[in-house]
Formats: C-alpha cells, sequence, structure tokens
C-alpha cells in the first residue's frame, strides 16, 4: 500500500474511495487506514490494507468515549520500533445504524457505520406485517442509508405478484424483491446493491433467512474464511467471527447477530418521511395541534372517511409516534438520572478535595 499524490485511490481496503482518501491525507506519518470488521471487549479487528490485525482504542478517543463500531473507518498509528499500534481517530461516518436502550445512558447505542444499503428481510408468512417493515424502514432511513425489502422463501408463496402489489401499495418508493435462498431464485436481482465498494446488511426476524441468504450470496467459504485466529495469550488459540465480510467482488456484507434484530429509534423526519400522506393531510387540519381523533375540521380523519387513508395505517403511525415518544423519554430519564450521578459524584469530589488553609495547596 502507498499513499501517492495524484487523484487515484491506492489503498486497498473494501469500501475505501476517494472520499475516505481525502479524509485520510491529513494523517501524514506514521498512520495508517483501517475497517473496523469486529469490536471486541476492549480491542477492534481492523482490516488494515493487506492485513488483518487486532489493536486497542488509544486512550484519548477512551476518554472521549469514542468508540468505533462495525464498519468504522479508522486511523491506526503504528509505530513498529516502539511495538505502538492503536486506533487513533475514527473517520466522520457517512451513515450509523443506531438503536435505542441497551443500557446507554443517552438510550441510543451505535450499531454500525458506512452502509450503503440496508436489506430488510421479510417472508410472505407469519412474519408478513407492514408496521413491522415500516419499523425497519424507520430504522434504515434515519441512518441515512438505502432501504430495499427483500421478500425471502418466495418459493413458500403461490402468489408472490399479489404480496409484492400489496407491499407497494402499502410503502411506496422502495424496491421490493422477490427471492429464495434456498431455491437461489431472484438473487441476481439483489446484485446491483453489491457494486464493488459497497457496504451491505441484512436486517430483520429471527428465522426469516438471513443467514442462508447470506450463505446464498457469498458462498459458505467466505464465512469461514471471515474466522481469525487469535492466540488467547495461553498458548490456545480462539475463534472468533469477523463480522465484517469482504465478498470477491470487493463489496463488504456487515453480519453481526446482535444487530439483525433491532429496536425502533428515530427521527422525526425518517417518519415524515414514511408518513409523508399523513403528515400532508395534517396540513390542512383546523388545528395546528390536531390530534386528529375528534376535533372539528380534522383533515386526517376526512381522508379516513372518504377511503383515501386507510385507517390502519393511520393506526400503525399513532402508534409509531407513541412509541418514539416512549423512548424520548426512556432516554430523557436515563440522562437526568446520569446528570444526577454526574452531580453527586462532583460533590462528592469537591468535599474530598480541602484546601489546606495553613500551606494554601488543595490536598486529597
Ligand atoms: N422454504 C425456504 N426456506 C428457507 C429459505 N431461506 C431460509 N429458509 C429456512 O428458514 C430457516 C431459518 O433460516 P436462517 O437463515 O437461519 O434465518 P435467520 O434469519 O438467519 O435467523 P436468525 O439467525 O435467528 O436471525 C432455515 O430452516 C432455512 O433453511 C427459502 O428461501 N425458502
Ligand atoms: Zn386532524
Amino acid at each position: 500500500m502507498s499513499l501517492n499524490n495524484s487523484n487515484t485511490v491506492s489503498i486497498e481496503l473494501p469500501g475505501w474511495n476517494q472520499h475516505w482518501e481525502d479524509l485520510f491525507v491529513k494523517y501524514e506519518g506514521p498512520y495508517l487506514p483501517g475497517r473496523i470488521c469486529t469490536v471486541q471487549k476492549t480491542r477492534f479487528e481492523v482490516i488494515i490494507p493487506g492485513d488483518a490485525i487486532s489493536v486497542p482504542l488509544s486512550g484519548a478517543l477512551k476518554s472521549q468515549k469514542m468508540y468505533p463500531v462495525v464498519g468504522d473507518f479508522v486511523v491506526i498509528l503504528n509505530q513498529p520500533e516502539s511495538a505502538t499500534r492503536m486506533i487513533v481517530a475514527i473517520l466522520p461516518r457517512r451513515t450509523v445504524l443506531s438503536r435505542g436502550g441497551a443500557g446507554d445512558y443517552s438510550g441510543k447505542q451505535e450499531l454500525a457505520a458506512n452502509i450503503d444499503t440496508v436489506f430488510i428481510v421479510t417472508e410472505p408468512g407469519s412474519d408478513m406485517s407492514i408496521s413491522r417493515l415500516e419499523r425497519y424502514l424507520l430504522i434504515t432511513r434515519s441512518s441515512g442509508a438505502q432501504p430495499v425489502i427483500v421478500i425471502n422463501k418466495s418459493d413458500t408463496c403461490s402468489d408472490i405478484p399479489t404480496l409484492v402489489k400489496m407491499i407497494n401499495s402499502e410503502i411506496r418508493d422502495i424496491p421490493v424483491i422477490p427471492v429464495s435462498a434456498t431455491e437461489k431464485t431472484g438473487l441476481d436481482h439483489l446484485n446491483p446493491y453489491f457494486d464493488s465498494g459497497k457496504t451491505v446488511i441484512f436486517i430483520g426476524s429471527s428465522g426469516v433467512g438471513k443467514s442462508t441468504l447470506t450463505n446464498a450470496l457469498t458462498g459458505k467459504t467466505l464465512q469461514t474464511t471471515g474466522e481469525i485466529r487469535e492466540d488467547d495469550g495461553k498458548g490456545r488459540h480462539t475463534t472468533t467471527v469477523r463480522h465484517l465480510l469482504t465478498l470477491p467482488d470487493g463489496s463488504s456484507l456487515i453480519d453481526t447477530p446482535g444487530l439483525r434484530e433491532i429496536r425502533i429509534w428515530t427521527a422525526g423526519e425518517s417518519v415524515a418521511e414514511t408518513f409523508d400522506d399523513i403528515i400532508e393531510y395534517a396540513t390542512r387540519c383546523r388545528f395546528t395541534d390536531c390530534s386528529h381523533n375528534n376535533e372539528p375540521g380534522c383533515a386526517v380523519r376526512k381522508a379516513i372517511e372518504d377511503g383515501v387513508l386507510s385507517h390502519d395505517r393511520f393506526t400503525r403511525y399513532q402508534k409509531i409516534l407513541k412509541e418514539i415518544s416512549f423512548e424520548r423519554e426512556k432516554a430523557d430519564i436515563g440522562l437526568k438520572r446520569f446528570e444526577k450521578k454526574r452531580f453527586r459524584e462532583i460533590s462528592k469530589l469537591s468535599k474530598e478535595i480541602t484546601l489546606d488553609r495553613n500551606t494554601g495547596k488543595y490536598r486529597s
């Protein structure tokens, strides 16, 4: 690998392009670019040009609570003479997939970064639910990645065109692609999203076939070659599964079990995007703070009465708003608790550290 001054991208790293090159160029000196493929407790598996290494995070990043996630492009300080190799910076993320909860005081947990396409996987059977699809859509949209709906197990459905039509009528402007991972049909239609340099992820309920799809698309061998043998310090080798798989065509697939089913956490804009018709009707309500329940002159209720807006869709919209406000409240409570705790610690600390009247120095 060498960085040259021409405009060509000379670094071979999955997903690396001119954009990242431009961001990396200011790191002159003993630095390497890398891409996070697995996050462990204190170390990170990083793909660097031509190799994969395990490195810790710099103290500065830790103290700023800046933790890389799978898919992040990072800067590694590389000083072989002092045996120093650590992550010193995270390049600004293009997209980031997050979820709420999981013990973090802010309620928001970042899961994966720099994803181009999120395949929302469902199946024709009991998993098929418009409201579930809408939830995944909201998460995807707030991440900045492009959503694509994949109906797997199409071999189990006798009328796929009607199903696709139904989804298209409820969820507009999103590609809906029926496939069968076991019969290997329809997979070609996913190919464009696996362009060289692109990063994709499969999300959806357990059992819809994400692993089978991954294997059908990548070939089983890739998953095993994605394993890194790591010395545990006692002479044994433990195997960790790499969560960012690099495909032969240069694309990457993020496959992290904890990330496959994600709870809703989203910004208002993505709700507006998903329920744009309802937002549009609402602008015509007589009262600006109309709750669309029984106020006079409510344009949303009128749209339902006129049959141009389905009642189900409206109900789903209300449910999602409720869920988001609940998540926000929870996060808010978490934040207050955190601040209270910090205040307690600060006051404790200030009591402990007292000024010595005789010497004029602080003692603790
Ligand atoms: N008929 C049919 N069965 C499928 C298809 N794809 C997957 N399956 C089956 O569905 C079951 C679940 O598939 P998985 O790939 O394990 O599902 P998953 O989404 O990865 O599940 P989790 O790992 O729990 O998230 C398996 O028994 C698969 O053989 C398909 O296209 N058609
Ligand atoms: Zn209204």
